[in-house]
């Protein structure tokens, strides 16, 4: 099976290496023509993933035509682009989302952007806990791939694993996508807890409540708990909302610390996904008629209504209710 990726930031030439880690050819798609220039002259992806040598077997283009060639794709850019630059994908090849967030404008997960913009290509998600670094060293990661055809979930499956990269199938395509995404916005607050130093306590506080908002959510949009539980939603969620390796952690350091968000946001070249999911999951909650009083806060903050300490003391001042 050759494997196309779609997408050259950290994540894709990370899972382009893995691909090509046992001597296959696997084709990168970059939008920038400096990374094409990069992986092809240099072996090494030095704008997004720099220090990383790269196996012979990737080869950077920046014809999405030449990926006509292949039999699977990795879509693996930023959530909010992911339409329009699927729209000129090669038609009917499965497609691996590996993106997280939910689209804004259509409040869409990527699987259902995916669909209308490939309606005739077989889609499964790929999410859980992995920076990206991390797997491109080889360091042993575990993933959950979620597809609704068991035969491609297998086939896939097969296709990207490595000794030290562990995929577990799953058919919960939604539940899949719904904690990679609900992560990233509770981990930028978890990030605010370490920015403003409320200390330890509040962290795992906010874990843990905050996993509670990603399975109401989930449930009200047909994910199934043992996902959420799972690699894709509490895994990624502990490992995001850890450290400062998360670009989205490190954003919410930032917001504790009393930079604003537009200051923050400005001229970066990574993508912090959960600044951009936040607004549309607390619209989508909201009309679900969902509680999301973190989510909620992470938005005030993004959107500098008031100050961190604010926020905090109203996030602690809500009805007294049961775990
Ligand atoms: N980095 C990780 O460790 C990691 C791990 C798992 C999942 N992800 C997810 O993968 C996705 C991609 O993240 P990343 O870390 O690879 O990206 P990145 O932050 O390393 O790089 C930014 C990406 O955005 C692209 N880009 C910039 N402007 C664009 C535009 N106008 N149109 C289209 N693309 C544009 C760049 O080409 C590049 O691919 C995100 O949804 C992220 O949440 C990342
Ligand atoms: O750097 P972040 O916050 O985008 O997190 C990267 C991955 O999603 C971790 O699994």
């Amino acid at each position: 099976m050759k494997i196309g990726v779609i997408g050259a930031g950290a994540w894709g030439t990370a899972l382009a290496q893995v691909c090509a880690a046992g001597g296959e050819e696997v084709l990168l798609w970059a939008f920038e023509p400096e990374v094409v220039e990069a992986v092809n002259a240099a072996h090494e992806n030095s704008l997004y993933l720099p220090g990383v040598p790269l196996s012979a077997g990737v080869r950077a283009t920046g014809d999405m035509g030449a990926l006509e060639a292949c039999d699977a794709l990795l879509v693996v850019t930023p959530a909010q682009h992911l339409r329009a630059i699927l729209a000129n994908a090669p038609a009917g090849k499965p497609l691996v989302l590996c993106s997280k967030g939910i689209e804004a404008g259509t409040g869409m997960l990527m699987s259902e952007a995916a669909a209308q913009a490939q309606p005739g290509s077989p889609i499964c998600v790929l999410s859980g806990p992995t920076f990206a670094h991390e797997v491109a060293k080889g360091l042993p990661t575990a993933i959950t791939l979620a597809c609704g055809d068991p035969a491609l979930g297998q086939k896939i499956a097969a296709r990207i694993a490595r000794p030290g990269f562990r995929p577990y199938l799953s058919d919960d395509v939604v539940g899949a996508e719904i904690g990679g995404a609900v992560k990233n916005v509770l981990a930028i607050g978890c990030g605010v807890a370490e920015g403003a130093g409320l200390g330890l306590n509040a962290r795992a506080s906010l874990i843990s409540r905050g996993f509670a908002e990603m399975g109401r959510f989930g449930q009200a949009r047909g994910a199934r708990a043992e996902t959420l539980a799972g690699l894709s939603g509490l895994g990624d969620l502990v490992l995001t909302c850890s450290s400062t390796n998360s670009r989205n952690f490190s954003l919410g350091k930032g917001l504790g610390e009393g930079t604003p968000a537009r200051e923050l946001l400005a001229n970066r070249r990574t993508v912090a996904e959960g600044a951009f999911t936040a607004p549309v999951l607390r619209d989508a909650a909201r009309q679900a008629g969902v509680d999301m009083p973190i989510v909620e806060a992470v938005c005030a903050l993004l959107e500098d209504k008031a100050p961190t300490d604010r926020i905090v003391e109203a996030l602690l001042a809500r009805p007294l209710r049961p775990e």
